[in-house]
Formats: structure tokens, C-alpha cells, sequence
């Protein structure tokens, strides 16, 4: 496909193509000095646009939601199921999992239109979708001291079997302390991570790390 593009718009100086491993591309000392060079009067910021392989999506999401200093929106067209999953911030659904709390944490996800199967050739065995992440900026993030002891926190709410709180957070505190701060941000004692939504895991955590 690069060549393809590059014989048809190479001679224009609007489009550069680089041809690398998203997952080993080094995107902010590509973007940040050329991002920069634009930006005059304000801060300028790139946009993400892509349709890759279902299977690198999510660590693509992974990689490029924290970059809000680099892009303003990224438009993915993912698996139908994985478009759902990601857009849909409601608890209590068996679907909900520490990726959604990290797409919360890091943007504002909106499921924007279903893409049929037939609309590809060859057809594959499942829906397509168009998702977009509105970036947040650092200083829209939720307060949390350490972002990888948070999201270490919230990986660790859904492990295990049975999931309350106060037992699969148990390597943090004892379980006396977890009841306690569920108890001071309003929430059960026997909560488990379903009940929670991103507000409440920031809240969890910064009353199980303050000392
Ligand atoms: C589904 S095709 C889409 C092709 C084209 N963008 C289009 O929309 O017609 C997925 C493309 O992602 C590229 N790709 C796969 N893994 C990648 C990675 N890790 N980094 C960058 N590109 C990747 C593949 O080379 C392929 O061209």
C-alpha cells in the first residue's frame, strides 16, 4: 500500500510516509518537534486515523490514549464486539474490565457507526465499527499520585475468582483498611469492581495510598 500511495501523491510535500512497527515506532520525537514547528500562536495536535488489523488494536489503543499531548482524536475502525466494549462505560455488565477504566481514565470514547461484514473483500466473519477517542489533556487526567500504581490497583480489582474488593486488594491493605475506604467513598464493604466506576476507582485508591 505505501508504494501505491507513494506513486500517486509522493511529489507533494503535504504527505510524508513512513513505513515502521507502530508498536516500536517512536511517535512523540517524531511528532513533538514537528508538532511544535506549527504551532505559532497555539498548540497544535495530530489526529490518528487508522484501520490496522484487529488484532494490534488494543495495543495500539494502549499505546497511543496517553499520547494527549501528541494527538487530539484517534478514529479506529475496530471489530464491531471490540468497538461496543470500549465505548460502553456502563458497570455491571460482564463485559466491563480495566480496559475500559483505562479508555475512561485517558478519553472520551464515542461508538460512531457499525461497518457490515459484506462492506469488505474478502468478506471476514465478523462486523466492523468506526470508534473515536477524544485525547484528554495531563491536566484532565483523573488525580492519581502514580498512574501505574493505579492502573496496577485496578488490574489487581479484577483478579480472582470471586472479586470483592476487600479480598483481591488484600495485598495492598488489610482487609479492614479496603472496608473502611469503601465505606468513606459511600460504597459497600463487599463491593467488587463492577460497582465502580473510574470516579470511585480514583477515589479507592487515593485513600488506600495515602499514609
Ligand atoms: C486492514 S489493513 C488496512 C489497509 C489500509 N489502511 C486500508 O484501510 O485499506 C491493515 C494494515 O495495517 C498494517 N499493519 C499491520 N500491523 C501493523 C503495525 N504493527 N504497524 C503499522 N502498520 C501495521 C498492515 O500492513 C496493513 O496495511
Amino acid at each position: 500500500m505505501a508504494t501505491l500511495v507513494n506513486d500517486r501523491f509522493g511529489s507533494t510535500e503535504q504527505l510524508k510516509i513512513i513505513e515502521e512497527d507502530i508498536t516500536k515506532f517512536n511517535v512523540r520525537s517524531h511528532f513533538l518537534p514537528f508538532l511544535e514547528e506549527k504551532s505559532r500562536h497555539s498548540k497544535k495536535y495530530a489526529k490518528v486515523v487508522s484501520n490496522l488489523p484487529f488484532n494490534v488494536s488494543t495495543d495500539v489503543v494502549k499505546l497511543l490514549l496517553p499520547m494527549g499531548d501528541v494527538f487530539s482524536v484517534m478514529v479506529l475502525l475496530l471489530q464491531d464486539e471490540t468497538a461496543l466494549r470500549l465505548a460502553d462505560a456502563s458497570i455491571q455488565t460482564p463485559e466491563y474490565r480495566p480496559i475500559n477504566v483505562f479508555v475512561n481514565f485517558y478519553s472520551e470514547p464515542e461508538y460512531k457507526l457499525k461497518v457490515e461484514r459484506t462492506n469488505f473483500f474478502p468478506q471476514p466473519k465478523v462486523d466492523g465499527a468506526v470508534i473515536s477517542f477524544k485525547l484528554k489533556n495531563a491536566g484532565d487526567y483523573p488525580p492519581v499520585g502514580s498512574h501505574k500504581s493505579f492502573f496496577s490497583m485496578v488490574n489487581s480489582a479484577f483478579n480472582g475468582k470471586r472479586k470483592m474488593l476487600r479480598k483481591s486488594l488484600q495485598h495492598l491493605c488489610s482487609s479492614s483498611e479496603i472496608e473502611a475506604a469503601l465505606t468513606s467513598i459511600g460504597l459497600l464493604v463487599t463491593a467488587r469492581p463492577s460497582d465502580l466506576v473510574l470516579d470511585d476507582f480514583v477515589r479507592l485508591h487515593n485513600h488506600l495510598t495515602k499514609t
